[in-house]
């Protein structure tokens, strides 16, 4: 089913030959943009979230709109292809089985290889290290300590002292235990 849903998303966006080498330069439904010129879409209206993919992908209805090997997968193989032609049909039972996949995927993170990042070629500045923004374990790049050691003495803190106290969560609180004992007394 998640696989099915995910695939979905091939609703919006387009596939460029120069980046993936998959599809078209350019077609009837991306010459005028919107943004960059090109590409070739998966459906007409590749700028609107719907279920027009899986409606597109069954009918084969227009040789402008790409159909991956993956995306025609869907409608082949017999456990793929219940889901799809559900989805084909039932815009609603696609979007709540798209967004259940959709928070599943991006829960889970993502592993990086080499987990150490990347540089991209000709990118200026701080190495491209993933995992700091994927969930689970945790690498913080010297530049990441820094920036948070810094953040922490800003506001009072040393690394060897505990952050001064909070005069006003102090006044508020004893307003808040106060406001509590006089309605209990009070009754
Ligand atoms: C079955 C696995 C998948 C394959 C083989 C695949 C393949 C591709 C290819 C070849 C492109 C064109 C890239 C380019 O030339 O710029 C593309 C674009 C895209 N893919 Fe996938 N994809 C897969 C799964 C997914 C998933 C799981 C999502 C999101 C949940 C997704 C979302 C997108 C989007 C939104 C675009 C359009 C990007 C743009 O307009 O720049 N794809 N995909």
């Amino acid at each position: 089913m998640k696989i099915v849903a995910l695939s979905g998303a091939h609703t919006l966006g387009r596939s460029r030959p120069e980046r993936s080498g998959w599809g078209k330069p350019e077609t009837k439904y991306t010459k005028n943009g919107p943004g960059a010129p090109g590409g070739q879409s998966w459906t007409a209206e590749w700028l609107k979230f719907d279920n027009s993919y899986f409606k597109d992908i069954k009918e084969r209805k227009d040789g402008d709109l790409l159909v991956l090997p993956t995306d025609a997968a869907l409608f082949e193989d017999p456990s793929f292809k219940v889901y799809a032609e559900k989805y084909a049909e039932d815009k609603e039972a696609f979007f709540k089985d798209y967004a259940e996949a959709h928070a599943k995927l991006s829960n889970l993170g993502a592993k990086f290889d080499p987990p150490e990042g990347i540089v991209l070629d000709g990118v200026a500045g701080e190495k491209f290290v993933a995992a700091k923004y994927s969930s689970g374990k945790r690498e913080l790049s010297e530049t990441m300590k820094q920036k948070i050691r810094a953040e922490y003495e800003a506001v009072g803190g040393t690394p060897d002292k505990p952050l001064q106290s909070n005069y006003f969560l102090n006044i508020i609180i004893v307003i808040a235990v106060l406001a509590l004992l006089t309605s209990l007394l009070g009754n």
